[in-house]
């Protein structure tokens, strides 16, 4: 549970330290007052990401060289990163330590209009956000991937350049299967652990004559990828069977960057079926799947940031998503246009200035 934010130099708000509630946060305004600027900074003290950029300078305030935000959680740890345009600094209890050792610590979800991009964008949007999602409760999943991504670029330069026949080139073709083997089984196993909780919440919340599966095609086609080795032995000879198009065109076809996640809402592929009040039911629902995942996984409850709640749903899908958190008792920010009638702490947000009210 988050107590308390601080904030200088970030997007369009004035400098201000201010308590949090340990249950609901509504964040009010008018449109362009900066809603969305304290719901990111929240987001960002907390993951070391914003949900809306990967660009620093955006963050900063214009006429600033560098942002702070800190946050002090209920067992007093406090969190800081110091953002400049082109390095971050993180911070814990004053001490500088690095971005693998900051994430995973807070943990938070976001819930953003955008994020329906999840099930209509194309696989790499998907891709990218399991990849977060799981290094988020698994570093091991993480230092993966920072390797896999550095090991298929080497692999790519030098399929590139011809070099198949280098010793090197054997070195990280070696390294890249035992990547991929690893990685199959742990996304796999994050996708099982995800279906526990998918169907049964968007029966709940939303409908419960539907029927909602996430399913994981990876590369390999296959559906049982839980042992290493085998993996390992299949992938080897996948590759050597078609190596031939890896050299021709110059890069590396096969491989989990290739892997798929689809949403099936009713056995049907969401991406191309579903309307689009049930994409954003399926984000949602995936969404707060996580914070149960997470919470079993993990024993930690995490914070939920929900990004324009009142033009995102309909008034029973609000009631529903409200009553939800209630009952979780999860901490959760909400920004909205509407002054919805939630219990918990409102902050009325004016020109960059968040305005605590009781
Ligand atoms: N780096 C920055 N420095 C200063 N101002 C910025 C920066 N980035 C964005 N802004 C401005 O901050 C204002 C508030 O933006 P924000 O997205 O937080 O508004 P909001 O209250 O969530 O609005 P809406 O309800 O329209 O979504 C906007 O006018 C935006 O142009």
């Amino acid at each position: 549970m988050i107590k308390e934010i601080y904030f200088s130099g970030f997007r369009n708000l004035k400098d201000k330290r201010v308590k949090l509630s340990r249950g609901f946060n509504l964040i009010y305004g008018q449109n362009a007052q900066g809603k969305t600027s304290f719901m990111e900074a929240i987001y960002f003290a907390s993951t070391g990401r914003s949900f809306r950029t990967k660009k620093n300078n955006e963050m900063i305030k214009y006429t600033e060289n560098d942002a702070k935000v800190f946050v002090k959680l209920e067992n007093t740890t406090n969190y800081a990163i110091n953002l400049f345009k082109k390095e971050k600094k993180y911070y814990k209890n004053g001490d500088r330590i690095k971005y693998v050792d900051y994430i995973g610590d807070i943990l938070a979800i976001s819930f953003i209009p955008e994020d329906v991009e999840l099930v209509m964008g194309n696989p790499s949007i998907r891709r990218g956000f399991f990849n977060y999602e799981i290094s988020q409760i698994n570093k091991e999943y993480l230092h993966l991937i920072v390797d896999y991504e550095k090991i298929l670029k080497s692999r790519n330069r030098f399929l590139k350049e011809k070099k198949h026949k280098n010793e090197l080139y054997e070195i990280y073709n070696e390294k890249y299967i035992d990547l991929c083997s690893k990685i199959l089984k742990i996304r796999k196993e994050y996708v099982d652990e995800l279906n526990r909780y998918l169907d049964n919440n968007y029966k709940t919340l939303f409908n419960e004559e539907h029927s909602l599966k996430l399913t994981y095609e990876n590369f390999l086609n296959m559906e049982d990828v839980y042992d290493i080795d085998k993996n390992r032995e299949k992938i080897s000879e996948l590759l050597k069977n078609k190596e031939i198009y890896d050299i021709q065109l110059g890069y590396s076809n096969y491989g989990i960057h290739k892997d798929e996640y689809i949403f099936n809402l009713n056995g049907k592929n969401s991406r191309h079926y579903s309307s689009q009040g049930e994409k954003k039911s399926i984000v949602f629902i995936l969404k707060i799947s996580e914070v149960e995942l997470i919470e079993k996984k993990v024993n930690k409850k995490p914070v939920f940031l929900m990004d324009d709640i009142a033009s995102f749903f309909d008034n029973f899908r609000k009631n529903q998503i409200i009553h939800y958190f209630l009952e979780k008792e999860i901490q959760c920010f909400l920004t909205s246009t509407e002054d919805l009638k939630i219990v918990g702490k409102k902050f009325d947000v004016d020109g960059g200035m968040v305005n605590e009210e009781y």
